[in-house]
C-alpha cells in the first residue's frame, strides 16, 4: 500500500532559500574557495566583508574586489583570535575558507558564542550549513547536496540536471511571476486564496514552458479575462493561428520527432511509433516464416 504521508528520512540537511539581502556576511580568506563563496552570497544580495591580507588574494578575488567592486568592505588583514570577539561582532553569517584548520575551528567557536551561523570550508563537522552545487536560471535556483559525502558527485549530478532543464525556464518563471502579480491585483481578497491558487495551477499546467516564456503583457490580460468565470485559456485559444508558427509549437515538434537532449535517445513518440512499425514488421516476418514451415 502506498504511504499516506511522506516518509521521514533523517540524516539530511534543511535545504532552504535563505534570504540574505542586506545581511552582513564576513568571509575570511581570499583563495579559490573564498571566491566561490563570494559568488554564492553576492547572488543573494548580501552585504559582504572580505578579510584577507592583500598578499594572499587570488586572481578572482582581486578581480571581484578591485575591478568588479562587488565586495562591500575589504579588510586587508589576517584574522587573529586575540581580538576575535571584536572581529565577528555584528555579522549575520560567517564563512571561512582558509588553509589553517586550527584557526578555522577557533573562528567557529567564536561564531557559536556570538550565535552567528558559520560555515568552515575545511572542517565540515563544525559547519552549521554546507554549500552545494548550484544552478541559476533567472529566478530558478537548484542546489544539489550530498551532505558533505561526495562534492564531486554533487557537481556531476548538477550537470545532469542542468542538461535536463528546458532552455527557457528562467524567462518562463519571470512571466509566471508577472501574471501572478497581475492576478493578485485583480483578485486581492484573502478569501479568494484557494480559487487563485487553483487558477494559477491550471494556467501553469495548460501552458508549456516555451509558451509561458514568450507570453506578452497583452496575452496575460487575455488570460486574466477568464479569471471571473474560472476559465483557463491555453496558448492556442489566446494565440489562434499564430500559435502554429510560435516557437512553442516548434518545440513540440522537436519533442515528437527529435532526440532527447539529455541521453540522446529518440523521442518516446517517434520511438513508440517506430517501435510499433518495427513490431508489426517483425510479426509479419515471423508469420511468413512459420506459415512457410507449416506448408
Ligand atoms: C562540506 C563542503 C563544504 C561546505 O560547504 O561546508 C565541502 C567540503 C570539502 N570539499 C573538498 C573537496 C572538493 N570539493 C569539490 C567541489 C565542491 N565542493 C562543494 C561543496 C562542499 N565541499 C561542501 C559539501 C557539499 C556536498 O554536500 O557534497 C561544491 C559542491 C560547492 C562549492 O564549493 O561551492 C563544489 C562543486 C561545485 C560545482 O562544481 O558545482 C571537489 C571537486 C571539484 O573541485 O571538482 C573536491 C575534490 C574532490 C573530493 O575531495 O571529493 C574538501 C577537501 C577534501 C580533502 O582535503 O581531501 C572538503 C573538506 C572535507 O571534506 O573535509
Ligand atoms: N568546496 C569546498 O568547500 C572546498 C574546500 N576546501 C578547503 O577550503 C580551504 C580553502 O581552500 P583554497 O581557497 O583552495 O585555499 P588557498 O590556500 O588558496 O587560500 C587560503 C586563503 O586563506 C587566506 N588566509 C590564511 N590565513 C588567514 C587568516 N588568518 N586571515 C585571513 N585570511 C587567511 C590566505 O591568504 C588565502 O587567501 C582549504 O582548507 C581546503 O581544504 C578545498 C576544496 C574545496
Amino acid at each position: 500500500m502506498a504511504e499516506k504521508y511522506p516518509k521521514i528520512c533523517p540524516g539530511g540537511g534543511l535545504i532552504i532559500a535563505w534570504q540574505l539581502k542586506g545581511k552582513k556576511v564576513l568571509l575570511v580568506g581570499g583563495g579559490n574557495v573564498a571566491a566561490g563563496r563570494l559568488v554564492n552570497v553576492k547572488d543573494a544580495d548580501a552585504h559582504l566583508t572580505v578579510m584577507c591580507p592583500h598578499s594572499g588574494l587570488g586572481a578572482e578575488m582581486k578581480h571581484r574586489i578591485f575591478e568588479e567592486k562587488v565586495v562591500d568592505a575589504y579588510l586587508d588583514q589576517t584574522f587573529s583570535v586575540e581580538n576575535g570577539d571584536a572581529l565577528v561582532e555584528g555579522y549575520d553569517m560567517i564563512l571561512t575558507a582558509i588553509d589553517d584548520s586550527d584557526l578555522s575551528r577557533s573562528i567557529c567557536e567564536l561564531a557559536r558564542r556570538h550565535k552567528i551561523p558559520v560555515n568552515v570550508a575545511d572542517v565540515p563537522p563544525e559547519c552549521d550549513f554546507y554549500f552545494g552545487s548550484l544552478i541559476r536560471r533567472g529566478p530558478l535556483q537548484v542546489m544539489v547536496s550530498t551532505g558533505g559525502k561526495g562534492p564531486r558527485i554533487a557537481a556531476s549530478t548538477r550537470a545532469t540536471i542542468e542538461r535536463a532543464l528546458p532552455e527557457n525556464i528562467g524567462p518562463a518563471i519571470e512571466k509566471v511571476g508577472q501574471l501572478r502579480a497581475m492576478l493578485r491585483k485583480r483578485a486581492p481578497d484573502q478569501k479568494q486564496g484557494p480559487k487563485r491558487m487553483r487558477w494559477m495551477i491550471d494556467v501553469c499546467d495548460a501552458w508549456t514552458v516555451d509558451e509561458l516564456a514568450t507570453m506578452t503583457p497583452h496575452e496575460m490580460d487575455q488570460i486574466l479575462e477568464g479569471w471571473e468565470a474560472g476559465k483557463i485559456k491555453n496558448a492556442r485559444q489566446v494565440r489562434g493561428w499564430a500559435w502554429w508558427a510560435a516557437p512553442s509549437w516548434q518545440g513540440s515538434k522537436k519533442a515528437l520527432f527529435g532526440t532527447c537532449p539529455v541521453v540522446g535517445y529518440p523521442s518516446p513518440w517517434s520511438a513508440g511509433i517506430g517501435g510499433a512499425f518495427a513490431g508489426a514488421a517483425a510479426a509479419t516476418v515471423f508469420f511468413a516464416a512459420t506459415s512457410r514451415l507449416r506448408r
